[in-house]
Order: C-alpha cells, then sequence, then structure tokens
C-alpha cells in the first residue's frame, strides 16, 4: 500500500478562502474579529510562526496585533500586559507564543488568559471543558488534525488511536477530542515500554515526540492513519517530522507531510477560534 497524502497547505488554503467570506459577513453585523498575539524574547522559531499567524490573519480579514517584549521581562509584566489585553473590549482572541523563557511560569501566564480570549484552548477552564466534552475553544494543533482526519471521511468511532507523546499542547488533548469520537485511546511517551509493539496496534498512530524519525515504517500496521505532529531541522536545514516518512508511507492508508501537514492547519484553526471567539463575545 502507497498512503495518500493529507495535504495540510491544501485545505488550509481552503478553510481560510472560507473564512475570508465568515469574517466579511460579520463585518457588515459590525463584528470586527480582533487577535493579539505575544511575543516574549527572539527565539526564531517562534518569531517566523507569529509572522505566519499575522499573515494568514491579514489575508482572512481578521485584524491582529503583535506585542513584543524582551527576553528579559519579568513575569509580572508580562501579566500586566495580559491583562490589558482581557480588559480591552476590541480584542477578541489573545495568544502568548510558547515556549516561554524559562524565569516565567508558562502555566502562570495561561491561568491569566481570560477563558472566553483564550484561542489556544490552553485555560484550564476550556481545558475543563473539553475534558467535559462541552463546547470550547479547542487547541489549535489537535483541531487541526482532527479536521484533517474528517476532510478525508476517515473514520474514528471504534478505531485503536496511538497517540506518542503526552504534551498539554498536542498529546493530551489529542487524545481526548479521539475519546469524544468513541476512540479507544492510547498514550504513549517517554517511559512507555514496547511502544513499538502498541504503535503497531493502531489504526491512528499521532506522532508528536519531537524527535526526528524516531518512528518508521516498522511502527506502522497495514492501512494505519499517520499523523506526524514533529518539526525538526535537520543538519541541511531541511524540516523533517517525527516519522520517517519513505519508510511508513508504504503502510500507510493517509500519512501527512512534514513541512505542509499538520503545521499550517495550527495556524488556521487559531482562526477559526478567533472568529467564534470574536461571534461569542458580540452576543454578549
Ligand atoms: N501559543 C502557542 N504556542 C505554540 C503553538 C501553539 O499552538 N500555540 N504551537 C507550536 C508552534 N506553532 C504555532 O504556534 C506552529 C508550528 C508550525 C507551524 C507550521 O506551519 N509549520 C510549517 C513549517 C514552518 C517552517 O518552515 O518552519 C509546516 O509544518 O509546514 C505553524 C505553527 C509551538 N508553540
Amino acid at each position: 500500500m502507497t498512503a495518500e497524502l493529507l495535504n495540510g497547505r491544501e485545505l488550509s488554503d481552503e478553510l481560510k478562502e472560507e473564512m475570508k467570506h465568515e469574517v466579511e459577513i460579520l463585518k457588515q453585523q459590525n463584528i470586527h474579529p480582533h487577535l493579539t498575539v505575544i511575543l516574549v524574547g527572539d527565539n526564531p522559531a517562534s518569531k517566523s510562526y507569529v509572522k505566519g499567524k499575522e499573515k494568514a490573519c491579514d489575508f482572512t480579514g481578521i485584524s491582529s496585533n503583535l506585542i513584543e517584549l524582551p527576553e528579559s521581562v519579568s513575569e509580572q509584566e508580562l501579566l500586566q500586559v495580559i491583562e490589558g489585553q482581557n480588559n480591552d473590549k476590541d480584542v477578541h482572541g489573545i495568544l502568548v507564543q510558547l515556549p516561554l523563557p524559562d524565569h516565567i511560569d508558562e502555566q502562570k501566564v495561561i491561568h491569566a488568559i481570560s477563558p472566553l480570549k483564550d484561542v489556544d484552548g490552553f485555560h484550564p477552564v476550556n481545558i475543563g471543558k473539553l475534558v467535559n466534552g462541552e463546547e470550547t475553544f479547542l487547541p489549535c494543533t489537535p483541531y487541526g488534525i482532527l479536521t484533517m482526519l474528517e476532510s478525508k471521511n476517515i473514520e474514528i468511532e471504534g478505531k485503536r488511536a496511538v497517540i506518542i507523546g503526552r504534551s498539554n499542547i498536542v498529546g493530551k488533548p489529542m487524545g481526548l477530542l479521539l475519546l469524544e469520537r468513541n476512540a479507544t485511546v492510547t498514550y504513549c511517551h517517554s517511559r512507555t515500554q514496547n511502544l513499538r509493539e502498541l504503535a503497531l496496534e493502531a489504526d491512528i498512530l499521532v506522532v508528536a515526540m519531537g524527535r526526528e524519525h524516531a518512528v518508521d515504517g516498522s511502527y506502522v500496521k497495514e492501512g494505519a492513519v499517520v499523523i506526524d505532529v514533529g518539526i525538526n531541522r535537520m543538519d541541511n536545514g531541511k524540516l523533517t517530522g517525527d516519522v520517517e516518512f519513505e519508510s511508513a508511507k508504504e503502510k500507510a492508508s493517509y500519512i501527512t507531510p512534514v513541512p505542509r501537514g499538520v503545521g499550517p492547519m495550527t495556524i488556521t484553526m487559531l482562526l477559526k477560534n478567533t472568529i467564534k471567539a470574536a461571534k461569542g463575545l458580540s452576543e454578549k
């Protein structure tokens, strides 16, 4: 079997076209979706993701502003900036680009964002809603993966899903979303024993380990759907995933490439959440 590609770039472009129209209609109703992005320090990857977010906002007609703070900013100052954005009624979504410098407590910062403006879906209130199966902002990367699966009508109900990686922003919420859709979910992580054996049981295999080519075709069951969340820069400067694509694609039914797989969907789902926030707040 050779897998069909799940092209996140193409799907993102389609979704952004749809959102452009949605935003036009909102503006006619005097709702002007606005996103504030906060970037601390000058991590080159974070800078480039933030630029991507601004560009995507521009394309869809969502207005955005970037607040750049120096690496040395204190936690208190950052919390004050967030408070200002929470209180600004023209701001619908607030996003603090992660990771943050070591001297800043990431959880404290996430807690400070109003749950109504938490377009990343990281606030404990929104995570709690996700656990309960209530309507909320879904974390953008898992939301993007779900949207990719749905775009190909890939069945989730009753399937075995194996998630490798247990981060708060990808692995954990991904498992919850699949569980909510009646998949049987197994979480694997750095201490998991017999990783290959477990991965081989997966109908849907999500790999978010942050390690270049940690998984190859020998971890993939014939016909499985393989989702690669990894973005690793190789010595030659090119990007590659956590999955060794060439051998995995021979086994999989569907597979995401890196680049142009999950990454672009992360940004696109942020736009979806920002529009949702604008609609929610304007109803108040
Ligand atoms: N506050 C947040 N911080 C971070 C998140 C997040 O969802 N919210 N996720 C990641 C980074 N990220 C978005 O912020 C992100 C990662 C990758 C891409 C992407 O489009 N990747 C491209 C390749 C880009 C390149 O050339 O470097 C691809 O895969 O095709 C977008 C967004 C951590 N931080």
